[in-house]
Parts: structure tokens; C-alpha cells; sequence
């Protein structure tokens, strides 16, 4: 949903927070959406994420999310903090916002991941965010929101989830959705959060990267009391991308994963059986290539004789 959110924050412009008065360089807004503007910030040559927010309340719980995350992390293996800074901004207008920093994603939305690198890049993107899942539930949440907006790729498939607004702890009422991936919008359960809800929106995702067109006109065709995850099946059966993983598509919609790692491990499965996308050769390794294949021609010429 998009906002109208009656702020904007021009590139170039230097943002002090009220509170901590540290200082960030606005580079350019990065998205936008129903509860802020996020934008790309740099500080002291350290680029940044920061989300203004609308409402204070609903910006404290994507805080508090973060911050448990990172302090998740610290007992792991360590890695970069999701939270930089919370604070509040003073546009010139008088009026105030709340702001937080957090760890800038770089990469693209699945769709164009794919479009740019291949379809066989999907079995491991798929796996890489069923992961992502994995470390959330292993807290007790569930990531609520799970949409293509909110699944950023990198190289290689790696992914990280971005909006934790809709992040709510397993047993309470979903805070926030997209009716699409909702299963409680195909009569396939309720809307109450636990690992298998976040399931259901991750297969509801892989049918619309493959079958977008076919997902929204059955949307819009059918009564809602005769929506169901039959017809979604039905969908994955026709791609060719997404039928070798239809069985585990099939658990999903039903609910039958335990939580994303058991997921994971089945995702995985399939994945083995399918085999692996190659790696792209890196410029420099076929440079290595011709320099060492020029070398070895240059010798042979030599021991030959070269001229003589
Ligand atoms: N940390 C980040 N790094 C890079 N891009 C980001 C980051 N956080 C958000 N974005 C971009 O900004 C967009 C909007 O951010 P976000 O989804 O948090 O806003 P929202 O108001 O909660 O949106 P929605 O209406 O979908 O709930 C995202 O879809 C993503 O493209």
C-alpha cells in the first residue's frame, strides 16, 4: 500500500537527530510503503538504511524486533547490527518524525534477481530465504508480511528480509498482511501466527514468480468462499520451474512443515535431486584463463624453435 506520507527528504540534505544529534547524508529515498519512507544514508563514508515513520507506535515495534534480532546475533556468530540509531527528525516545517538507522540491504527484488541471472537461480534463493525464516522462528516469531517487496537478493542468492513491521511473536493475531499471501484469504487457515503461516506466504510467493498472471486472474475470478490452495496447486503444476518442488508446495499450503528449518531440510532435498545452478565465472578467473593460455602458446612457440 502505498503512503502519503507528507515528508520528503531531498538528496544531499544532512539529517540530525534531535535526541543524539548524530548526523546522516541523505543519498536517496530507497522505497516506500504504508508506514514510512526508507532511505539510503550514508555516514561517515558507511552507508545506512533509515525509515521514517508515521506513527511512533508502529515504528517501536519494528525497534524492538530489531534490536532482539541483534541481540539474537551477538549470542551467534556475531555480523553486522541491524540497529544503528533511534531518534526523532525536525524538518523545517516544525514538524517532528520518528526516524530509526538500520543496516543497509544492497540487492534486488526476486523477480528481477531472477530476470537478471536466471531461473536456475531460484532453488537456491528459495532455500537461502527459507533460512532467513529459519533464524526468525528459532526466536518464536513469525515474519508476518512475507511479500516480494519485502525479499531482497544479493550475488549468489543470498537474501535477506526486509520490514519487520508485520514480525509478530508465534500465538498472537498476524499485525500486519498482504491478502495474497495470507492464507487465511484462501480458506486454508487462520490468521494467527505460528512457522506455518510464513510457509504458506513463501509457497503463495514462489506461484507469483512464475505464474503472476494466472494468480491474479484467479484472484480477481473467483467468489472468496471458493478460494483455495487447490487452485494454487494447480498453478505450480503448470510451471515448469515449480513442479519438480509441487509435493513441497503441496505440505506448505497444507500447513504441514513444522517450522522453516524442517522446511528447509526438504526444500533441500528437492533441491539435490534437481542438481545445483552452476556458479557465473568471475571476468577475472577467465582473464587467468587466456593470460595462461596465451603463456602456454608462447612456450610451445618457443620450444619449438619459435622462428628459426
Ligand atoms: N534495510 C533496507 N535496505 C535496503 N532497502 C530497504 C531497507 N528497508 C526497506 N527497504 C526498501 O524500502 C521499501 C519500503 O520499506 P518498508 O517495507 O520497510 O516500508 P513499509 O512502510 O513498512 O512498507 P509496507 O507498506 O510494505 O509495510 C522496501 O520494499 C525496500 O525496497
Amino acid at each position: 500500500m502505498a503512503t502519503s506520507a507528507k515528508f520528503d527528504l531531498d538528496r544531499g540534505m544532512v539529517i540530525t537527530g534531535k535526541w543524539r544529534h548524530r548526523r546522516y547524508r541523505v543519498e536517496r529515498m530507497l522505497g516506500e510503503g504504508a508506514n514510512g519512507k526508507v532511505y539510503l544514508v550514508q555516514q561517515d563514508s558507511r552507508l545506512m538504511a533509515l525509515k521514517v515513520g508515521l506513527d511512533t507506535a508502529d515504528l517501536q515495534s519494528e525497534i524492538n524486533v530489531l534490536q532482539a534480532l541483534e541481540k539474537q546475533q551477538k549470542k551467534g556468530n556475531g555480523g553486522s547490527p541491524f540497529l544503528y540509531d533511534v531518534d526523532d527528525l525536525k524538518l523545517r516545517s516544525g514538524k517532528e518524525y520518528p526516524f530509526y538507522v538500520m543496516r543497509y540491504v544492497r540487492g534486488t527484488k526476486l523477480p528481477a534477481f531472477l530476470a537478471a541471472s536466471g531461473a536456475e537461480w531460484f532453488p537456491l534463493a528459495g532455500y537461502n530465504l527459507l533460512l532467513r525464516l529459519a533464524d526468525l522462528h528459532g526466536s518464536g516469531w513469525a515474519f508476518g508480511d512475507l511479500k516480494v517487496d519485502n525479499v531482497l537478493v544479493a550475488d549468489y542468492g543470498r537474501v535477506e528480509l526486509v520490514d519487520y513491521g508485520g514480525v509478530t511473536a508465534f500465538g498472537k493475531s498476524i499485525r500486519q498482511f498482504t491478502e495474497i499471501y495470507d492464507r487465511g484469504y484462501w480458506n486454508a487457515g487462520i490468521r494467527t501466527s505460528d512457522a506455518p503461516y510464513d510457509l504458506f506466504s513463501f509457497a503463495v510467493l514462489c506461484v507469483q514468480l512464475f505464474e503472476e498472471k494466472e494468480l491474479y486472474r484467479l484472484t480477481a475470478g473467483t467468489l472468496p468462499q471458493n478460494r483455495g490452495t487447490a487452485e494454487l496447486l494447480r498453478l505450480a503444476q503448470q510451471s515448469q520451474q515449480l513442479k519438480p518442488f509441487s509435493g513441497w508446495l503441496a505440505r506448505a499450503f497444507a500447513g504441514g512443515f513444522r517450522d522453516a528449518a524442517e522446511a528447509a531440510d526438504a526444500w533441500n532435498v528437492v533441491i539435490h535431486r534437481i542438481g545445483r545452478p552452476s556458479k557465473p565465472v568471475p571476468w577475472w578467473t577467465k582473464a587467468l584463463f587466456l593470460l595462461s593460455a596465451a603463456g602456454l602458446a608462447a612456450s610451445a612457440f618457443w620450444l619449438a624453435g619459435g622462428f628459426g
